[in-house]
């Protein structure tokens, strides 16, 4: 058997297709804060391509690049700032934060409806409760993937390892909103491949170069590799996931890496932003 290729792009297309149309509709564009601090090459890229992409559906973007030595209390500032500025419907900070950054209160500090990450506590027990208006980017595009696939959700077992507040919990939570059985995995879970080997549909963000081997995948499975793992190959730098490729074998449907998760994480963005902007034009 060799797994249906669940590639992000034609799902990423559609989304941000719906997004641009959406964005047209409103009284005035939608406008997104990206603040970033330092130049971790990994941050600079991945914000430059979410600016890149609001700009072609239509979103007005704007980028914060804060130097490293910010402070709390800058950093603290300029989100009330932008909380108070009614043309800004939406504020990203980017993560990881330099060290001497406390993330807890700065995630605190944006405003819940301004919050295009769905990271602020407010919104995390909304999604809980099953009724989140702004879900975490990742999670919430692996759904999209799902659906346009068409992989039923309710009824089924999906396990999910890691445990993290930007993938794991949430895809737990979101996956348990759509009636699958959920179970969440991670590095303390003993006998992970038997644990694995129930899945129907099993999501990997744990962060492990090709940690995910054919033995720990059912048959026939649809595996989601959240993975984003730089690795040197012969001297060459190579992108790849947390799911081993020989998974493709047994699997019944496999995400790429690149080309999978990471392209809705970038649509879902927009599609919170515009669907932040609908909410706060409503609100007036
Ligand atoms: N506040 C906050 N929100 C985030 O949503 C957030 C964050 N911080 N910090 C880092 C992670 C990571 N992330 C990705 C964005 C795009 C790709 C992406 O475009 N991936 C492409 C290209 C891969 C590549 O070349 O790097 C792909 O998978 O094909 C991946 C990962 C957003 N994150």
């Amino acid at each position: 058997m060799t797994a249906a290729n669940l590639a992000g792009k034609p799902v990423a297309e559609a989304l941000l297709a719906e997004v641009a149309q959406r964005a047209q509709a409103l009284p005035h564009p939608p406008r997104l804060a990206l603040i970033r601090l330092g130049e971790d090459p990994a941050s600079v890229s991945y914000v430059r391509s979410k600016d890149k992409k609001a700009g072609e559906v239509g979103i007005q973007s704007e980028v914060h690049a804060l130097p490293e030595d910010t402070t709390q209390e800058e950093l603290l500032s300029l989100i009330a700032r932008l909380n108070a500025e009614g043309s800004v419907h939406g504020i990203l900070v980017q993560l990881p934060l330099p060290a001497h950054i406390d993330e807890a209160p700065v995630l605190l500090a944006v405003d819940p409806a301004k919050d295009v990450d769905g990271f602020h506590p407010y919104n995390v027990a909304q999604m809980w409760a099953g009724h989140a208006q702004l879900n975490p980017c990742t999670p919430r595009g692996i759904l999209e993937i799902l659906d346009f696939y068409g992989v039923d959700v309710a009824g089924k077992r999906a396990v999910v390892v890691g445990r993290s507040e930007i993938v794991g919990r949430p895809m737990a939570a979101m996956l348990l909103g759509r009636d699958a059985t959920v179970t969440i995995a991670h590095s303390r879970t003993a006998d992970l491949g038997a644990v694995t080997r129930e899945a129907d549909i099993l999501v990997v963000a744990v962060g492990r170069p090709q940690f995910i081997t054919p033995e720990m995948v059912k048959p026939g499975a649809t595996v989601i590799d959240v993975g984003i793992n730089r690795i040197d190959v012969g001297g060459k730098g190579k992108i790849v996931g947390d799911v081993h490729p020989d998974v493709a074998e047994v699997a019944g449907g496999l995400t790429p890496v690149p080309g999978g998760v990471g392209l809705l994480t970038v649509a879902q963005l927009m599609a919170n932003t515009v669907t932040a902007a609908e909410l706060q034009a409503a609100e007036r």
